[in-house]
């Protein structure tokens, strides 16, 4: 498999507040990456990292490589013309416009190197968004208004899709929902870096996992390798579940 994105000793300081210190990681074409770990334990700086983003006034160093690429000099808006699309935590969405109006807001890049979706092929994804596509997106359930996001990310024609906690405030049934239309999406060719509180069903969808405390990658491997890890198991999946 081919490495889509290739970090490198990531480090990023936030004033004199270490928040990631020589994070390794990657994502191969076509994969599914989780990336688990406590609050603050710097899942968000990692994404935000990885496309430009930043909270506050971040100090970023190492190497963020897309396709060979060195991109860690880039702003945020040219990384996301090279495929790198951010779904923040939260909602993403104008909730005044309709379903229709947020994806028509969205164009794909001219040159876009990540698959292109018009809003028929979104619609094919989510089907029960089709439905709703004249609705406004304040009188959508919390899953729907997160299927939008995820569906105005892939207008940007994404090559790798970043998504920052999906689930967060669904309930169970739709957190299985999303991140079962986010699997789909990654068998259909996609490559995806997934931040989930949620690991139990996060490793039911992902290929590997990265397990993050203070900064530091401490974990990570298949999700079958995961799901046994003592860490794991003993602060997500509980000895009885397990
Ligand atoms: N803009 C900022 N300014 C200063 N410190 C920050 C900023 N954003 C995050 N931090 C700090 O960096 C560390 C990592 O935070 P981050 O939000 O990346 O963690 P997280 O794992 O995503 O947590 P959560 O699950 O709560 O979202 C924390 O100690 C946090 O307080």
């Amino acid at each position: 498999m081919n490495t889509l994105l290739r970090v490198s000793d990531l480090r990023v300081r936030y004033g004199h507040s270490v928040a990631l210190s020589g994070v390794d990681a990657q994502v191969g074409d076509g994969e599914l990456v989780a990336v688990a770990g406590a609050n603050g334990a710097g899942k968000s700086t990692l994404v935000n990292a990885v496309a430009g983003w930043s909270r506050g006034r971040a100090t970023v160093s190492g190497s963020i490589e897309l396709g060979g690429r060195e991109v860690v000099s880039l702003p945020a808006h040219r990384r996301c013309k090279l495929g790198v699309v951010l779904v923040p935590e939260g909602k993403s969405v104008f909730e005044q416009l309709t379903v229709d109006e947020n994806f028509r807001m969205v164009r794909p890049p001219r040159h876009a190197t990540g698959k292109r979706y018009e809003i028929d092929d979104v619609y094919e994804v989510f089907p029960q968004l089709r439905e709703r596509a004249h609705a406004r997106c304040a009188t959508l359930s919390g899953g729907e208004r997160q299927m939008v996001a995820i569906g105005r990310a892939l207008r940007a024609a994404p090559r790798l899709l970043i998504l920052d906690e999906p689930s967060v405030g669904l309930a169970p049934r739709l957190v299985v929902e999303v991140l079962q239309h986010i699997r789909a999406l990654v068998e259909g060719g996609l490559s995806v870096l997934l931040v989930e509180q949620n690991v139990k069903a996060a490793l039911e969808v992902a290929d590997r996992m990265y397990l993050l405390e203070q900064g530091r990658v401490v974990g990570s491997g298949s999700a079958a390798e995961m799901r046994d890890d003592d860490r794991i198991v003993s602060a997500y999946l509980g000895r009885l579940a397990h």
